[in-house]
């Protein structure tokens, strides 16, 4: 279990994050923009450090450790994957930089899974949105983290697109048995597919069974079927 417990403080912005993730569930931390989701991810991948409080992963507490050396992979709003290199040698990259061999079962594995056979030998800048978020995310999956933080993964994708992303990551949450925490600040991706909803506004993180939140998040189910009929 991922436990967060952390303060934040920058000039005009505080965040106060207080909650927890069991293994292998999806959760979503939902909120508007500027509300303090990516600085969440980020002082759980070790790129940001807490004012105070801790991290504790498995009764081991993270906050000391430097980014790679923690359990997690951060997969960036931008994704990250490198420009000069084809889709193989993107996926090939978290052998490389772990000075192992690549695993070609499992590249062969997930290019399958992810439908990536024709793109193999393309580089990033000729695929589609959809085809890039697929790739970064085979990527993630191929560094075998024990902890996914996926920052706005669909966000730049049509409604059509995100539908098919959306079954997508679903499959592929439970074929892995990943533990994801995604952010977003989308009712419909957060509904279709948050096991639990942590809801986050203006740097306070609220927790689902919060009476307050619960019911803002049965106003989000009844908004959701008329965003529904207004795309
Ligand atoms: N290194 C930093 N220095 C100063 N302020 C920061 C820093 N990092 C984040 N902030 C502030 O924290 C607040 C939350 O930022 P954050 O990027 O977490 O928002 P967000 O909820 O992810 O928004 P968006 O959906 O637009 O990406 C912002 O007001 C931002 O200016």
């Amino acid at each position: 279990m991922l436990k967060v417990d952390v303060k934040k403080k920058y000039p005009s912005f505080e965040l106060k994050a207080q909650f927890t993730i069991n293994p292998r569930s999806y959760s979503i931390l939902l909120g508007p923009s500027g509300a303090g989701k990516s600085l969440t991810l980020r002082l759980i991948a070790g790129f940001e450090l807490p004012d105070q409080g801790k991290i504790i992963y498995n009764e081991k507490d993270l906050t000391p450790l430097p980014p790679e050396d923690r359990p997690v992979v951060y997969l960036p709003q931008s994704l990250g994957l490198f420009p000069h290199m084809t889709v193989r040698q993107n996926l090939e990259y978290p052998f490389r930089c772990k000075r192992k061999q690549p695993n070609n079962f499992f590249i062969k594995d997930i290019v399958k899974e992810f439908g990536l056979e024709k793109l193999i030998d393309k580089k990033p800048r000729v695929l589609s949105g959809g085809e890039k978020q697929r790739v970064a995310l085979a990527r993630a999956i191929l560094s075998t983290p024990e902890i996914f933080l996926l920052d706005e993964p669909l966000s730049s994708l049509d409604f059509d697109l995100k539908v098919k992303l959306v079954k997508f990551l679903k499959k592929i949450h439970e074929k892995f048995k990943l533990t994801i925490l995604h952010v977003t600040y989308d009712p419909f991706e957060a509904i279709s597919l948050g096991e639990k909803i942590l809801v986050i506004e203006k740097g306070k993180i609220r927790a689902p069974q919060d009476s307050k939140t619960l019911k803002e998040f049965f106003n989000l189910m009844n908004n959701l079927e008329k965003y529904m009929e207004s795309r």
